[in-house]
């Protein structure tokens, strides 16, 4: 796919009784990655939550290439959960949870990690970095236009780290996903992302 779409966030404050950020403005291309660094609880899970529309702004918009994202149907910005067992039914088995938007090929599960004999299994069945695939598999099987990677990559060893990203980057620049990367790793943010934006 060669056309570039643009999510932006435009003055977005949000919170619960009070605002944990305040007129945030952000741009993310198809295909590009920009982190998000900031202090524990400072709201980089809600500011994720909110571009997804998972969470409702105080003010601001955010936009998909300058509208607005429609309530129904399947969201063109998947959020994907630092913990991802929080975002799965525990009756539903792996090949059900992968197959929620669209049945994902082979070559997908094989190009992330997703081992053929996890999908008869539950998600407790799963260690968390397999789950994590499970959960990049998911996302990526409904095509996405963004990503909102967040903190995905803590509970895998590194190598498995270096491979998840490097797979990411090869399937975002293939089908121009862009992926808001947020994480506490400064060093993970500074390696794989264009630009970083602090929240908090
Ligand atoms: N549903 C909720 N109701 C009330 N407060 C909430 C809710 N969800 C989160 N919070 C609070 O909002 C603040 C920001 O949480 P958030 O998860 O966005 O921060 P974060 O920067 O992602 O933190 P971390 O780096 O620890 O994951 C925290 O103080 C948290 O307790």
């Amino acid at each position: 796919m060669s056309f570039i779409l643009m999510l932006e966030a435009v003055n977005l404050s949000a919170g619960f009784d009070h605002p944990l950020f305040e007129n945030v403005s952000l741009r993310l291309q198809s295909g590009e990655f920009v982190g998000v660094y900031g202090p524990s609880g400072a709201g980089k899970t809600t500011f994720g939550r909110t571009l997804a529309g998972l969470h409702k702004p105080a003010t601001g918009v955010v936009n998909v290439d300058g509208r607005t994202v429609p309530s129904k149907g399947f969201h063109p910005v998947q959020y994907l959960h630092q913990n991802p067992q929080l975002a799965m039914n525990p009756r539903w088995r792996v090949e059900q949870i992968v197959s929620e938007a669209m049945v994902p090929s082979r070559e997908l599960a094989d190009c992330i990690g997703v081992a053929s004999d996890w999908l008869k299994r539950y998600p407790h069945e799963l260690s968390g970095g397999q789950l994590q695939r499970v959960s990049v598999l998911r996302a990526l099987s409904g095509k996405p236009r963004f990503l909102i990677a967040d903190e995905i990559s803590a509970s895998l060893d590194p190598i498995s780290q270096a491979q998840l990203w490097q797979t990411l980057k090869r399937i975002a620049e293939q089908e121009s996903i862009g992926v808001l990367v947020i994480s506490h790793d400064k060093a993970l943010l500074t390696r794989v992302c264009s630009s970083i934006i602090q929240i908090g």
